[in-house]
């Protein structure tokens, strides 16, 4: 298996293979938070105009979604997985924009097929694409703003590398790496209330979920996200431990 690892918008487009578009602050970790909440779809959409076209001819349409990390007018919820986690989302389909990651998977156009990524479930989303033995996998970086290099994108993907090549990472030392890192810091500023340090650590519950999400196209056109459960062993120590599904419901 090929692994390479490229970035941003350009990045996508040209992704071949598997593309894993990586997003861990915040979009798709967010859209994972989602779908254990019960949402039955979420569409990825790249222009704000488009998801506002969208919802409209959705019914149990949400929007969420953010620019430069603050929720847009007229949406239900921002990029935030503690929203996500205080809504009632059951049977709700999202419309989902972002300023990063929304913007990979619509641009991964010559991928034959598109997952995203994510701490909360790379394990479930390597395992996924393990079992399917591809030729290439392309890791997406979509970092800040889709523009630069961002620590926990560079990381996540450096993780989802090691798992694809069955090696060694120390996943206890991802938490602390990151809360020094730069890129973290909005985290933990009281002016910016629209990233609660709540969402570093739900971004970074990793391996929460033993679940993937690939991006499909559905009946009428439209990209929309799609939950594949994945049997997944999580050593913990020395035991092996499975994860407890009941955790994701
Ligand atoms: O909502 C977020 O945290 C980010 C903001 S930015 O694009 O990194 O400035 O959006 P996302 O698309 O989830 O990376």
């Amino acid at each position: 298996m090929k692994i390479e690892i490229v970035n941003f918008v350009d990045g996508a487009r040209g992704a071949e293979g598997i593309a894993v578009v990586i997003d861990v602050f915040r979009a798709f970790s967010v859209a994972c938070y989602c779908f254990s909440k019960g949402v039955s779809k979420i569409y990825p959409v790249g222009d704000v105009d488009d998801a506002y076209d969208l919802v409209k001819n959705i019914d149990d349409g949400i929007l969420i979604g953010e620019r430069k990390g603050k929720m847009l007018p007229d949406f239900d919820y921002g990029n935030s997985p503690t929203e996500i986690m205080a809504a009632n989302l059951l049977g709700k389909k999202v419309v989902h924009t972002t300023h990063a990651g929304t913007q990979g998977i619509v641009n991964a156009v010559n991928a034959d097929e598109v997952l995203t990524g994510a701490f909360v479930n790379a394990k479930a989303t390597a395992k996924y694409i393990k079992d399917r033995s591809p030729d290439k996998v392309t890791l997406v970086k979509m970092g800040l703003e889709a523009k630069s290099q961002s620590d926990e994108d560079d990381l996540c993907a450096e993780y989802f590398k090691m798992l694809l090549k069955n090696q060694p990472f120390d996943e206890t030392t991802i938490v602390e790496t990151l809360r020094k890192s730069p890129y973290s810091q909005r985290f933990f500023d009281p002016d910016k209330p629209w990233c609660p340090s709540s969402d570093f650590d739900l971004c970074l519950d990793v391996n929460r979920f033993s679940f993937a999400l690939r991006s499909v196209r559905d009946e009428t056109g439209n990209l929309n996200l799609e939950k594949v459960n994945v049997q997944v062993t999580i050593p913990f120590g020395e035991e092996e431990k499975a994860k407890d599904v009941m955790h994701q419901l």
